[in-house]
């Protein structure tokens, strides 16, 4: 698994190599010509057959890391060193994400040491990692270019610092892109996790790692609001299906390893400096261009709700999640008492349909929507979420406080400040 980025982007076709003879009637015989055209279309067809599987390995081996050296060590250890008396040193995975990014903030200002690893992977935009990036660096956290499966990587960031936790937000996000790649992921969410426990069972002493699951996993349940202990095992997307995988390798790791595992069930988080990929992030794009949006409605034209929750209460939710974290168990790879094992909710508790988000974004934005109403399409969206966030009340006093028209507010405002001043700056 070394050395391979953990989310490859979006697919590409490479270009297959094109075989092209000139016929030359004097030194081919008809037999030689179509034996060399057969042999050219099937060299064609191998180098272009779209699987994402082959795809992703074969673009992503291109790809090396720098790292190492006494500069970058130096980089990594100011990054992670800690400036208040009881910080604790966090390392976060997917640090340039859209979580990752908060979250390493909001710890970082309290004090905490924290260094961010990320692949810069194009599943949107690169160029906004780089800008959540300069304000990382802004705020005192170097992020270590390089991946998740890279296990000399991560063995070697433990080498040069002792992680007391990891924050592991990285992952292939997005419910309906795993139609279109769901190799990526396989690849990001089991394998990339499982490389990740293998060198956090190893390493004195074991960081206790607190980690993004998915409000997805509770797939196509009915029954409101979404508890801890309902049943998780009817996931509507392979994005859904790799989170509960990565919950069941969770209580793998923990039984066998001693490792101290929190998955945090995020409900469609959204905020300033969010993803493009979702749906508040490209309605608002497409409103102010005067393009038209589909909006998803179910069978019987049944209304599609989210419980949308505001970024800085899922911050609290992570920060909360951490510091109540206890220590792993194990040594030398060995388990050598129970450890804790939790999986939290962290919504909003109050669900708005899709069509109140339009609404409040057209309010907001001064302009009309183009509605185009349609069926859900059977691509990993489910109708409904909903949370129960009673058991994380209960263990860190989690209290979401961010409506959403206050959280789109926030959004907008940050939209348009920040495109604006990137269309200036072309
Ligand atoms: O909680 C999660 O665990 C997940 O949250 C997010 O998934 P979702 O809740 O599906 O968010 P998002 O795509 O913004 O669609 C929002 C709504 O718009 C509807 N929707 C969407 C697209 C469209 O064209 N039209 C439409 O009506 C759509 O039907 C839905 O009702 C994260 O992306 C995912 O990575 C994961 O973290």
């Amino acid at each position: 698994m070394d050395n391979i980025p953990s989310s490859p982007g979006k697919f590409k076709m490479e270009k297959g190599p094109y075989f092209h003879r000139r016929w030359q009637h004097s030194s081919f015989t008809k037999f030689t010509f179509w034996s060399i055209l057969f042999v050219g279309i099937i060299f064609f067809l191998f180098f272009r057959t779209p699987s994402s599987f082959s795809s992703d390995t074969s673009r992503r081996s291109l790809r090396t890391y720098n790292y190492g050296g006494s500069a970058w060590e130096k980089k990594v250890r100011s990054s992670a060193r800690v400036t208040s008396k009881n910080g604790v040193t966090v390392l976060v995975t997917g640090a340039a994400g859209f979580v990752g990014t908060h979250t390493s903030i909001a710890l970082k200002q309290r004090g905490d040491g924290v260094l961010g690893l990320d692949n810069f992977n194009d599943y949107y935009d690169p160029s906004l990692k780089r800008g959540r990036q300069a304000l990382l660096e802004h705020n005192g956290v170097f992020i270590v270019e390089g991946d998740i499966n890279d296990a000399t990587l991560l063995k070697k960031l433990f080498e040069v610092v002792s992680f007391t936790h990891v924050m592991h937000l990285a992952a292939q996000a997005g419910v309906r892109y795993a139609m279109e790649n769901p190799g990526s992921y396989v690849h990001s969410n089991i394998a990339g996790f499982v490389n990740l426990l293998e060198v956090c069972k190893n390493v004195e002493p074991q960081p206790a790692i607190v980690w993004a699951s998915s409000s997805s996993v509770y797939g196509l349940n009915t029954k409101v609001p979404f508890s801890e202990k309902d049943k998780t095992d009817q996931p509507a997307s392979l994005y859904a299906a790799t989170k509960k995988a990565g919950e069941e390798i969770a209580h793998t790791y923990n039984h066998i390893y001693g490792l101290s595992l929190t998955g945090l069930r995020f409900f469609t988080v959204y905020g300033p400096w969010g993803r493009p990929d979702m749906a508040y992030f490209f309605f608002t794009k497409d409103i102010l261009k005067g393009n038209s949006i589909s909006i998803f409605e179910a069978p019987n034209h049944g209304t599609v709700a989210r419980d949308f929750t505001y970024i800085d209460d899922i911050v609290r939710g992570c920060l909360g999640a951490l510091d109540t974290a206890e220590k792993s168990t194990g040594s030398g790879g060995k388990k050598r008492g129970p450890a804790q094992l939790r999986v939290f909710n962290l919504g909003n508790t109050s669900p708005v349909p899709v069509t109140e988000l339009v609404s409040i974004l057209e309010r907001l934005l001064k302009v009309k929507a183009k509605r185009n109403v349609m069926k859900m399409p059977r691509n990993g969206d489910v109708q409904f979420t909903h949370a129960n966030i009673s058991y994380a009340k209960k263990e860190f006093g989690y209290k979401p406080t961010t409506d959403l028209e206050t959280g789109l507010k926030n959004f907008v405002r940050w939209y348009l400040n920040y495109y604006s001043v990137a269309a200036t700056a072309e």
